[in-house]
């Protein structure tokens, strides 16, 4: 078993060389286009187009297919006429060498011959089947059929020849009934031919046999009793002996070989009317194969059917490559469309790969049906045109999204611009930026369409208004925040200012601080309404949303500032600036001579007098609705405090600054508390001599110096009080370790209180009585104490307790005591 194959080898004989110097051309490979399993060799497209390179020949090509008995020298005659390389029987072993059927051409000539395995090489129904197949096959795409046979075959009726050209005119009858279709050329090859009978002679015998053959042949009713010349153009060719007369042999193949391959022979063989109306070159392998399955499935072989077939087919094989080519072309740009890039040539590149791809399909498949071809064109531009569609409708998009991203661009340095035709200059902007895209999206379409990017147009345009509506509606809310921010912090510190100094007609400097303060921002916000140009009642509102919010930020900061707690801090402070402060602002030292009452009285109803001024903003309506055109306000919203809590806060500061007058009054006390006259004197006699004292030594005197300046500076400073203050807390924590001290004696706080106020009303009793017996004390009285007159809380320790003495003080007593006696 043979195995479909494409046999490059040589012929076994080698080509010959003619007698005349005539050769072949080298042979080319040999392909098995039927195996002996009758199979199809899948290889024969590619054999076609790359073994014998025929593709592009187009129709320019011609098949020949030789019939003939087995062995009967059918390759050998071959390779002599066209130097193909079929196998060749080796004479030793005379075994049959051609199986199924084979191709191959001439390197100088577009011709394939089919060497067809010899009759007579199966078995009877075997060979009746295979023969009758690979005659259908023969006839069905060969011009011109050489029937080879020994001259010996000539006029044997019965013979292996008559039983394989009775299945050739049967199936031919079959393939061509049909009035007009192309004839067949037969030509017989009698090999071997002595010349002993004539050729004519010869050519008359088959000739009987061949109408005897046609009469018996059971023909289709389209036939009818047409003759045999109506189908078959008939030729008779001998061939002298190839090795007893092989000059004659070679002579007589270089003379047949003329009459195949060149045109301007006479009797040149492939006439035009022999064509079979075969497919291009290229569509030859499937129109073979079909062919060839129609036959294995018995079916019917409709040839012109067929050959319509197979162009739809071709076309759409050359069409997809066509389609292929234009995809491979179109992927740079495609790959970047698709990425989200413009390309700005898109519809001229799209043009010319599409016009390359057409042109590709026309070079091959114009060879075809003409209506099939044209059908097929049709569908390839629809095809093409889709996928350029599908690129531009992406392109449109890429051109929307750069048309987009540019206005907001525009948009952004507009507004940072901040130009007062801002609106016209955006319109300026947007109109720039559409007209780019339309400029784009015109060059990206392809020539001779009707594609339109007026939908996109709109759509880009509606999104570039949206997107400048949106943008204006964010700087105006920007406009109107900023603006809500600015009006309250000026507003904020303008209350506060004016409500520390609380008067008469600070409400009105405050409605003019007001005014001022939103109508500048009222101004801005007009200004910018008009540059964005929005539509008057959105202007109105976003005006009226301002003057509210302006309205509640002085609302708002007025009421803050009149809480209970702000508004007798301020009262407070109103009250100390004018009870504490002089008219120079100069803190005030109370002397006794001072009116405290009287300035404590002056101040605390002045400052009460401010109370009035704080219950309710004090401005007209009318003002307030000239001004606010957009704005309602109710008078409620001006009353800030009912009279009830206005009386409430009075009271409350009238016991606020009750401290004040009390500390008034305490300094002054402190101020007053200064040594009777009496005690002034009682103190320079008794004093004398401490004074000389001091004033004859220079120690006691700077020491009396620096301790006397001390006591001005802090009486000039009216610091006596705190001094003394600090002194008593001193004091303080000194005894309380004494008392400790004492505890720890025994002796009991109650008992030292105790004899300390019985000393006490000893001394009062004696300064009240006044001193008696110098020896006041013989009496028996345990005790004597002396004081100046006047009361001075001085009292004599010197007091016996117990068997103790009470203090070191009392020495001093006695000694003041002792010293204006002895004098
Ligand atoms: N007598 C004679 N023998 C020839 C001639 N040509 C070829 N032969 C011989 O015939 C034998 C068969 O030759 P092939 O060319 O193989 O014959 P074939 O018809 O192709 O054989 P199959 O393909 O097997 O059917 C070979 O031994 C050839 O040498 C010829 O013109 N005369």
């Amino acid at each position: 078993m043979t195995s479909p194959e494409v046999n490059g080898a040589a012929p076994a004989n080698g080509p010959s060389t003619s007698a005349n110097g005539q050769t072949p051309a080298p042979s080319l490979p040999q392909l098995q286009v039927i195996d002996d399993n009758q199979q199809f060799n899948a290889a024969t497209s590619d054999a076609i187009a790359n073994t014998f390179r025929l593709s592009e020949a187009g129709f320019d090509y011609n098949v020949l297919a030789v019939f003939g008995s087995q062995s009967t020298g059918k390759s050998t005659l071959l390779n002599k006429l066209f130097g193909t390389g079929f196998a060749v029987m080796d004479s030793a072993q005379r075994r049959q060498t051609t199986k199924g059927i084979w191709l191959s051409r001439p390197v100088s000539h577009p011709l394939l011959i089919m060497d067809v395995e010899g009759a007579d090489g199966r078995e009877r129904g075997e060979q009746q089947d295979f023969e009758r197949r690979t005659a259908l096959f023969s006839l069905a795409v060969a011009e011109v059929v050489v029937v080879n046979m020994w001259e010996h075959q000539v006029g044997l009726y019965q013979g292996a020849n008559m039983g394989l050209l009775k299945t050739v005119f049967d199936v031919n009858v079959q393939l061509f009934a049909a009035r007009g279709s192309p004839k067949t050329l037969l030509v017989f090859v009698i090999r071997d031919h002595l010349g002993v009978t004539p050729l004519d002679a010869l050519k008359r015998t088959l000739m009987d046999d061949l109408e005897r053959i046609w009469e018996g042949l059971n023909k289709p009713p389209a036939v009818g009793e047409a003759p045999l010349e109506e189908f078959f153009d008939l030729d008779f060719i001998g061939l002298p002996h190839k090795y007893n007369a092989p000059e004659a042999f070679d002579t007589a193949c270089d003379n047949l070989r003329q009459r195949f391959l060149e045109p301007s022979t006479p009797g040149f063989l492939f006439k035009k009317t022999y064509h079979k109306k075969l497919p291009p070159a290229d569509g030859f392998p499937h129109y073979a194969k079909v062919i060839w399955e129609k036959i294995l499935t018995a079916k019917d072989l409709d040839l012109p059917t067929q050959q319509q077939l197979l162009a739809q087919y071709r076309c759409d094989e050359i069409a997809a490559t066509a389609r292929k080519e234009f995809g491979e072309k179109a992927a740079d740009w495609t790959g970047k469309v698709e990425g989200g890039k413009v390309v700005e040539t898109l519809g001229k590149d799209m043009g010319v790969t599409k016009t390359g791809s057409l042109a590709t399909y026309d070079a091959s498949a114009s060879r075809y049906h003409p209506s099939v071809y044209q059908r097929k064109r049709l569908e390839l531009v629809d095809a093409l045109d889709a996928q350029c569609k599908v690129l531009y409708v992406k392109q449109l998009q890429n051109l929307a999204k750069r048309a987009l991203q540019q206005f907001k661009q525009e948009l952004q340095s507009r507004l940072a611009a901040a130009r007062s035709d801002f609106s016209e200059n955006l319109k300026e902007a947007e109109n720039g930026v559409l007209e780019a895209f339309e400029k784009s999206s015109e060059a990206s379409k392809l020539a001779e369409t009707d594609w339109s990017h007026e939908d996109i147009l709109s759509a880009v345009r509606e999104d570039i208004r949206e997107l400048a509506d949106n943008a204006k509606k964010d700087e105006l809310e920007r406009t109107v925040t900023g603006a809500e921010k600015r009006i309250a912090n000026e507003i904020s510190e303008t209350v506060i200012s004016l409500l520390n100094k609380v008067k008469d007609g600070m409400w009105a400097d405050l409605w003019q601080a007001f005014r001022r303060i939103s109508s500048t921002e009222l101004e801005k916000l007009d200004q910018k309404a008009t540059n964005f140009d929005v539509p008057h009642d959105e202007a109105k509102a976003l005006q009226a949303r301002l003057q509210n919010s302006a309205w509640e930020a002085l609302r708002y900061k007025v009421l803050e500032e009149t809480s209970d707690a702000r508004i007798l801090q301020r009262l407070r402070q109103q009250f100390e600036l004018r009870f504490r402060y002089d008219a120079k602002g100069i803190p005030r030292v109370w002397k006794p001579e001072d009116d405290i009452d009287g300035a404590y009285e002056k101040a605390k109803h002045e400052t009460e007098g401010l109370v009035d001024f704080l219950g309710r903003i004090d401005i007209s309506l009318e003002e307030v609705a000239a001004f606010f055109s957009d704005l309602t306000i109710e008078e409620s919203s001006l009353q800030l405090l009912s009279l009830a809590r206005l009386d409430d806060i009075r009271e409350r500061f009238a016991r606020d600054i009750e401290t004040l007058y009390t500390d008034a009054k305490r300094s002054v006390i402190n101020m007053t508390a200064v040594l009777p006259p009496w005690a002034v004197i009682a103190m320079a006699v008794l004093g004398w001599n401490e004074f000389t004292t001091v004033l004859s030594s220079p120690a006691y005197f700077i020491s009396f110096l620096v301790v006397g300046l001390l006591g001005w500076f802090l009486y000039s400073a009216g610091l006596l009080g705190t001094v003394q203050n600090m002194a008593v807390a001193a004091g303080k924590q000194a005894w309380k370790p004494v008392q400790t001290q004492l505890e720890a004696t025994g002796l009991e706080m109650s008992v030292i209180t105790e004899r300390a106020k019985s000393a006490a009303s000893i001394a009062k009793k004696f300064l009240e009585e006044g001193p008696g017996e110098e020896d006041g004390g013989s009496d028996g009285k345990s005790s004597s104490g002396k004081v100046s007159p006047g009361g001075w809380d001085t009292v004599d320790t010197t007091t016996s307790v117990g068997n103790r003495t009470a203090s070191a003080g009392s020495t001093s007593f006695k000694a003041g005591m002792t010293e204006p006696v002895k004098r």
